[in-house]
């Protein structure tokens, strides 16, 4: 079964709120997202946000480098050489980790499509359903109040507060959440490198001060401040979760080494896919820190192999956060993975469960 042609299409899905963190503000989910066609009419679907703040990554850069280099190196060759195709894809262009995740994520639905399983079964799973976090975006104090309100009506169970803009506003926003929404609710602050150090030492102690213990600490400093995780690490009880500051599976290996996270949250637009996802998280086991699945602000199609990845490595992956497809106004994908506030229903049909594009709402091919 050889690879013929390789279609990219651009998908954008509008939020129910302006997605806002330290770094950006938008108002819809959009990805490029590509569609892997075998000689016997078989085809593969992935896709990829762009998040150029975290990845270096937009939307045309994903396209043009899948149209070029990384399609050329594909075509033509059998999916039966799988881990060849990996490699080759890997080895195709540096960096780029948001295009070649779209096309791991094809060529891994192709895969398990050919040999009639869903993906999850490919890693070895058994297809469990999951349950997702919800972020909350950083806004005045009464907004985030009333986002978390609503998100735990709609039956979820932890939050992830975005904060990371000026400490002593952060401060207020997670004391007023954790007012309103109380002890039974777990917690995660994700920073998106708005805090130094030092700051991020002395908003612990004062969070703890209100009896409020976070989940975790994510991302709390600048991407390359390894030094500065470390400090935090040493002197908060918070676990510490490392994200912008670990890509690869030879950053997990540096960082841990270095005893700078407790948590890797692993991204497959991060990672490259689902292949150097799975590493890094046998990397983390193997130095025993957790880890949590991450995603962009990304479509159904991604966050849903991320998902099936999720479920088959069990008890190694302790941390989920794919509410990206909840945070859209609708699932762009219909017939596949369901995404259903808080639950994730993984698809029990081959591969990831799409069925043609026509199952894709907004599609626009390019
Ligand atoms: C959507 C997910 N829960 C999330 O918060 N991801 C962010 C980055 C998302 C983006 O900017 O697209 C994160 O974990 O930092
Ligand atoms: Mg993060």
């Amino acid at each position: 079964m050889d690879i013929r042609a390789i279609d990219l299409y651009r998908l954008e899905v509008p939020l129910h709120t302006p997605f806002k963190t330290a770094v950006r503000e938008v108002n819809s989910a959009q990805s490029i997202v590509v569609a892997i066609h075998t000689d016997d009419g078989s085809c593969g679907w992935g896709a990829a946000p762009a998040t150029a703040k975290v990845t270096g990554e937009t939307l045309d850069t994903i396209a043009g480098v899948i149209r070029d280099p990384l399609s050329a190196l594909l075509i033509g060759r059998p999916l039966e050489d799988f881990n060849g195709l990996l490699d080759t894809l890997h080895g195709g262009i540096e960096g780029n980790y948001s295009a070649k995740a779209a096309l791991e994520i094809a060529l891994y639905d192709l895969r398990a499509r050919s040999l009639g399983v869903p993906l999850y079964k490919l890693f070895g799973g058994d297809g469990s359903p999951l349950q997702t976090d919800l972020t909350i975006s950083v806004n005045p104090p009464k907004k985030m109040v009333t986002d978390a309100s609503h998100a735990v009506a709609n039956g979820y169970r932890i939050l992830k507060l975005k904060v990371g803009n000026d400490v002593a506003e952060d401060l207020e926003r997670i004391t007023a959440v954790h007012a309103a929404v109380g002890d039974g609710i777990q917690l995660r602050l994700d920073i998106n490198q708005g805090w130094s150090a030092k700051e991020t030492v002395r908003a612990l102690a004062i969070l703890e001060k209100r009896d409020i213990v976070p989940e975790l600490l994510e991302q709390p400093v600048p991407a390359e401040d390894i030094a500065g995780l470390r400090y935090i690490r040493e002197r908060v009880a918070a676990p510490v979760m490392a994200d912008e500051s670990v890509f690869s599976p030879m950053q997990t290996i540096r960082l841990l080494e270095q005893g700078a996270a407790d948590i890797i949250n692993i991204k497959l637009m991060k990672a490259g896919g689902l292949s150097r996802a799975l590493l890094i998280a046998q990397i983390a086991r193997l130095y025993g820190a957790e880890c949590m699945m991450g995603c962009m602000l990304e479509t159904s199609i991604s966050a849903a192999a991320a998902a099936h990845l999720t479920s088959a490595f069990g008890a190694g992956i302790q941390k989920i956060d794919l509410d990206a497809p909840g945070l859209c106004q609708y699932d762009a994908v219909t017939g596949a993975t369901r995404f259903d506030g808080p639950s994730i229903e993984l698809n029990h049909s081959p591969g990831l469960g799409i069925e043609g594009p026509g199952h894709i709402r907004g599609l626009t091919a390019i």
